[in-house]
């Protein structure tokens, strides 16, 4: 999934995204590089100090100066570091909203086969965690990196400029770090990934059983779950174990060999401050510049970690952003006057990325205002076909037309007001009933609502505590199965589509409602042209015509009593969806009956 990017490549993406901001960026860098200033000046105040007041003879009042004067540059320390808080902290966040932003919208524009591919938790973890560091990272990680690295150049030249052979001790100790911090960066970028990919997979488990608690608790897997879960934890645990221990390896070389140029260094500086090369005010400014200097160097073990963390998280943020829609609108998209709304398949095929053909030469013509069921055993690939129509999916040959018009010619959103769907495993979103069944609808009004869950049989909204304010969805009242199969239906109804995909919509309805809602549905089905997926003979009955969908093509198309007359398959079929034992001669006998007294 990930593709190597050098430090400065993933974070020079980050350009467009801080350029706004850099000015603010800038003067907080600023700030924080004048309170860096300001702790090194401090060492030069007393090295004046010891040379000139603490001798025999030196002045008092030149130790009251000296204590004022520092701590007045303590006090302008505290203040600029304060200063360069208040100067990133909100640009900081802007920047994180807008990714978070655009990823989302990224997210929607993307196509189904994407969302197929991608675990959720990948995805919120590159939403909320990655962004939030990122965010951490730009307001103090980048810049105190930027300062460290200027505040021990300039340190380390104000210690040559005292003495050079003490310097040079400093600056020995520097060649183990730096190849420290070389094998450091491989190695932690490495683990980093690691961590934040697997901390994602944990994401998605959680969402999954979160979303599966009922069938979990139901078939009593709910340990097994939790041994998945533990086993998973466990392995981001020793991710981490791993992480923190090459960050502790680290900072124990930053710290220790600062220290141990120290020791050495107090004892030549003292020899030379013996033999008079050096004054006993520059060997203290020299040892406080020191300690100035290696504070940030035994911080640099946490800074490049946060650097080299705040890349992962650009990296996994781009994998996202890079990967493109490609179910878009035409450049030049057709418009029409008006729909009809007559539906074609012309020799249409498809097949999901890692599958072989699932559908091949699928040729199919639905009138307008007409009813279509299909039909096919389990796994044929009806909600494939369904999903070609609005270009959830493209056809991999052929095309659907609407109107002669091939559906990936039309604008997209045109084309999704023109198709609307209601799936059987239905999704409601966390708001109210209205909201929900009003989604896509042109005419959002209280009578469009009215009509659409007067179709659907959705009535039972009315009662609901807050009627049709009511919140449902994952946030909200739990509803039957069958009443959220309603709602989603009253969604697509309201929706005034010309072309409706519903696929199995009524599957968790109860016998006598389903025939409230066909009956209804029969009366607005009539201007609406209708792709069915039938997995009961009284969805069937729904149909002016039917069509068999057999080894991935059409086989067949006719009534329902034409197929059941002539084509074993469909028999077959319609006696494997039926839950009831029917005798199929009697049903057909029935049938043929019914249509000669039509006739
Ligand atoms: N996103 C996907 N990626 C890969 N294969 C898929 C995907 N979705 C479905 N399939 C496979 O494609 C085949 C057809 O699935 P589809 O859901 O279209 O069948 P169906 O006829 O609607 O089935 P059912 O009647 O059980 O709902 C199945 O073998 C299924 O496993």
């Amino acid at each position: 999934m990930s593709k190597q990017t050098s430090f400065f490549t993933s974070v020079g993406r980050l350009y467009p995204h801080v350029r706004p901001i850099l000015p603010r960026l800038f003067m907080g860098l600023i700030c924080a590089l004048l309170a860096s200033i300001v702790a090194l000046t401090i060492p030069q105040v007393l090295r004046v100090l010891v040379n000139n007041s603490l001798q025999p003879g030196g002045s008092t009042d030149a130790v009251w100066i000296a204590a004022v004067v520092i701590l007045a540059l303590g006090i302008a320390e505290a203040g600029l570091v304060a200063l360069r808080r208040q100067f990133v902290i909100n640009p900081a966040t802007t920047v994180e909203t807008r990714m978070r932003v655009t990823l989302y919208g990224h997210l929607q524009q993307l196509t189904v086969a994407f969302h197929d591919r991608w675990g959720s938790g990948q995805l919120l973890s590159r939403a909320m965690t990655d962004l939030s560091f990122l965010r951490r990272w730009m307001a103090f990680g980048a810049i105190m990196l930027v300062v460290t690295t200027l505040t021990v150049i300039i340190g380390v030249g104000v210690m040559f400029s005292m003495s050079w052979q003490l310097a040079l001790i400093f600056l020995a100790a520097a060649v183990p770090i730096m190849i420290n911090s070389f094998r450091f960066r491989r190695r932690f970028s490495l683990v980093t990934r690691l961590s934040q990919d697997q901390a994602g997979d944990l994401a998605t488990t959680v969402e999954e059983s979160v979303h599966g608690i009922r069938v979990l608790k139901a078939f009593g897997r709910s340990r097994e779950a939790l041994e998945n879960f533990n086993g998973q934890a466990e392995e981001l645990r020793q991710t981490e174990i791993a992480k923190a221990k090459q960050q502790a390896g680290f900072t124990l070389v930053v710290t220790l060999l600062p220290e141990l140029a120290l020791g050495v260094g107090l004892v030549v500086g003292i020899m030379l401050a013996a033999s008079g090369e050096l004054s006993i005010g520059a060997l203290v400014a020299f040892f406080a510049t020191a300690a100035v200097v290696a504070t940030p160097v035994e911080f640099s073990g946490m800074l490049l970690a946060m650097a080299l963390t705040a890349k992962t998280a650009l990296d996994r943020h781009f994998e996202v952003m890079d990967t493109d829609n490609t179910i878009t609108s035409p450049d030049q998209a057709t418009v029409p006057e008006s729909v009809k709304g007559a539906l074609r398949f012309e020799h249409a095929g498809f097949g999901f990325d890692d599958g072989g053909t699932l559908l091949h030469d699928v040729t199919l013509d639905i009138r307008p205002g007409e009813t279509m069921a299909l039909v096919g055993i389990t796994g044929s690939g009806k909600s494939a076909l369904l999903q070609l129509v609005p270009r959830l999916y493209d056809v991999t040959e052929g095309a659907v037309t609407i109107d002669g018009v091939d559906v990936r010619d039309y604008d997209i959103d045109e084309l999704r007001k023109i198709v609307a769907v209601a799936f059987e495993d239905t999704t409601l979103f966390s708001s109210s009933v209205r909201d929900n069944v009003l989604l896509g609808a042109p005419d959002p009004s209280d009578a469009a609502l009215d009509e659409a869950l007067d179709v659907a049989q959705a009535q039972f909204a009315y009662s609901l505590p807050d009627g049709v304010d009511t919140l449902i969805g994952e946030e909200g009242l739990s509803l039957s199965g069958g009443q959220r199969q309603r709602i989603a239906l009253a969604r697509a109804i309201a929706a005034k589509p010309k072309v409706l995909v519903l696929d199995d919509p009524l599957s968790a309805l109860d016998v006598n409602t389903e025939e409230r809602v066909e009956a209804r549905l029969r009366e607005v089905l009539h201007e609406t042209t209708t792709l069915i997926v039938a997995h009961r003979p009284s969805t069937v009955a729904l149909a002016d015509r039917v069509a068999l969908l057999e080894n991935g093509t059409i086989t067949a198309v006719g009534t329902h009593t034409e197929l059941l007359a002539e084509n074993d398959h469909y028999r077959y079929v319609i006696a494997s969806l039926d839950a009831g034992p029917k005798d199929l001669d009697t049903e057909l006998d029935e049938l043929e009956e019914a249509e000669e007294a039509r006739r």
